[in-house]
């Protein structure tokens, strides 16, 4: 596994050394946080602790609810939320759509950016900060005027920013820790008002059932707190990979968008980014055809059909995404077998 180059960062990504060590001594303490006694309380006091660090980590001054990750979150939020209707942006991740209830589609324009006049009044919002096939990062200042504006609620999945971007103004946030060094099956939901959200059960403040995943929330404290200091480095290394990827002959996605420097995608033309897949797989190096979940299917992707794309240039992006352990000699190799790939298929 080691000798792979692993480049799926924005299907989840590798833990970070301290989260594995802030789970591995959880483990040793066993309560569950809800028993009276001595035990549970000092496992409730550590999620406590574990919550305090998080808000601060990311400066969330408002509720945070720990939750399975934004999956769960989004449903919640979907479900929950004391407003009649929702909209929801035509580039979410699939979750918004598998959640129980059928939300008005809002149009996204070529380059991939919500249309603000499009936004609707008196209505539940998601719009996410960063969309996880193109790395394309919303205008967060204008979402945040115009919803308030209109007296909507901003609901903004922030699985694949949060831990690299600040947080933005919204109503609701959902995380989830494995995006950023956690482990997976944990994440969060931040609230601004209790009142916008009908409770449910009997943890985390009566807004969620079941016990909570301790040791995991401890790990997804221990990530979000660590340094990001590879992020200017990604940003030089995807920087890299977009012009290997121009001069010879590929497209990069909403190239004239602004795009969180971790995902990328690209389209090389004639070829389906199946195949590609199967290539790349071959040469050691994992991707993504779009997002995790619609990989397994040879459908378009329905955020670059929103974008405007044909079904064929659709079927010929892949995605590239990475993070903290990339190395240049990981990007350096990704380019020289996409050259090569590119060559075999203009021989053919
Ligand atoms: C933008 C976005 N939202 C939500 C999710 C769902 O996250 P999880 O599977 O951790 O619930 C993902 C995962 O790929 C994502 O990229």
């Amino acid at each position: 596994m080691n000798s792979r180059i692993y480049l799926d960062y924005a299907a989840t990504t590798p833990i970070t050394t301290s989260a594995r060590q802030a789970m591995d001594e959880a483990f040793d303490i066993w309560a569950n946080p809800s028993s009276p006694h001595k035990d549970g309380r000092h496992m409730r006091a550590l999620i406590e602790e574990a919550r305090i660090r998080i808000k601060e980590a990311l400066n969330w001054p408002h509720h945070l609810i720990f939750t399975s990750g934004a999956s769960e979150s989004i449903a919640m939020v979907l479900q929950r939320n004391t407003l009649e209707q929702c909209s929801i942006s035509a580039v979410e991740h699939d979750a918004f759509l598998r959640a129980g209830i059928i939300p008005n589609i809002l149009p996204v324009d070529k380059n991939g950016y919500i249309i603000p006049e499009k936004l609707p009044e008196n209505q539940l919002v998601g719009v996410q900060t960063v969309n996880n096939e193109t790395g394309v990062i919303q205008p967060a200042d204008i979402l945040r005027q115009t919803l308030s504006e209109k007296n909507s609620l901003w609901f903004a999945d922030a699985a694949q920013s949060a831990g690299k971007m600040p947080l933005p103004d919204a109503d609701f946030i959902s995380l989830s820790a494995h995006k950023l060094g956690g482990a997976p099956g944990v994440g969060a939901l931040l609230i601004r008002d209790w009142a916008k959200l009908k409770p449910f059960g009997g943890q985390e403040q009566g807004y969620r059932a079941g016990t909570e995943n301790a040791p995991a929330i401890l790990g997804f404290a221990a990530a979000v707190c660590e340094k990001k200091d590879w992020f200017e480095k990604a940003a030089t290394l995807r920087e890299k990979l977009d012009q290997a990827i121009i001069a010879s002959g590929g497209e990069v996605v909403a190239y004239q968008s602004e795009r969180i420097p971790t995902i990328a995608s690209y389209r090389m033309p004639d070829m389906v980014a199946k195949t590609q897949l199967i290539l790349f797989d071959m040469a050691g190096i994992s991707i993504s055809a779009g997002s995790a979940c619609s990989s397994g299917s040879l459908k378009s992707s329905p955020v670059l059909k929103a974008m405007g794309w044909g079904d064929k240039e659709a079927q010929e992006v892949i995605r590239v995404s990475f993070g903290r352990e990339t190395t240049e000699s990981d990007i350096d190799q990704f380019i020289k077998i996409w050259r090569q790939i590119a060559e075999q298929r203009k021989k053919a």
